[in-house]
């Protein structure tokens, strides 16, 4: 009888597998080339059309916090990408964080059923305080994700809006400092990694999204 992992529909991706592994051993993952500077470069101006087009808000924090105390803990503005838009480039998207969540299903059993991302965007003078991306009521949220979609010209030294991210190691913590480069992915796990985007002082970028289970 043929071996019940040989039934499965399954082709190995180095790119994914180095996901996995570093997930399993830190929490977080960090990509340089999940999209091409073409792919990167097409995502940033369809942010930037609909941004100019005011299709944006505001984003909230939680369920119901006043304006001014979330004006204190993040200054972003997003906007939700529908999966059934018809705009080819969200759904080569989608194909690509399909792909990946199908296989996080079939090689570590993750359950991931649903999906959900959204364009954001920094202005200067903006940041995100130190959070935990799971709502007290709603822990469906695994993985987070993290699309930088800066100019290819971005300055780590002088441009900010790093994400920090907090490690536990040893009891004791740690910090991850990653520079939003674009064309860079951060994947890390919703429920065990607290992090805070540092003030920004360029206008950033981004496509953040998370996979959900049921
Ligand atoms: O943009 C980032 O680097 C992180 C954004 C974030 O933490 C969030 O939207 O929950
Ligand atoms: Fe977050």
């Amino acid at each position: 009888m043929k071996e019940l992992y040989e039934q499965l529909d399954f082709k190995e991706n180095l790119l994914f597998e180095k996901v996995i592994a570093d997930i399993s051993e830190t929490k977080y993952s960090i990509i340089d080339d999940f999209f091409t500077e073409e792919e990167v470069a097409v995502l940033r101006n369809s942010l930037l059309t609909k941004y100019e087009e005011e299709q944006f808000k505001k984003a909230a924090i939680g369920n119901r916090v006043n304006a001014q105390i979330e004006k204190a803990i993040r200054g972003d503005f997003i906007l939700w990408i529908n999966e059934d838009s018809h705009d080819v480039l969200e759904q080569r998207f989608f194909d690509k964080i399909n792909e990946l969540a199908n296989y996080l299903n079939k090689t570590c059993f993750m359950g991931i059923l649903y999906k959900e991302f959204h364009y954001a965007i920094y202005p200067e003078g903006t940041f995100y305080k130190r959070h935990l991306d799971t709502f007290k009521n709603d822990d469906r949220r695994k993985l987070s994700m993290v699309f930088y979609l800066n100019e290819n010209d971005w300055i780590p030294e002088t441009d900010g809006g790093e994400l920090v991210l907090y490690l536990s190691e040893d009891g004791k913590e740690g910090t991850k400092t990653i520079t939003p480069f674009p064309g860079r992915v951060v994947i890390f796990e919703s429920q065990e990694l607290e992090h805070e985007v540092k003030p920004v002082k360029r206008e950033r970028l981004s496509i953040t999204g998370w996979l959900k289970t049921r």
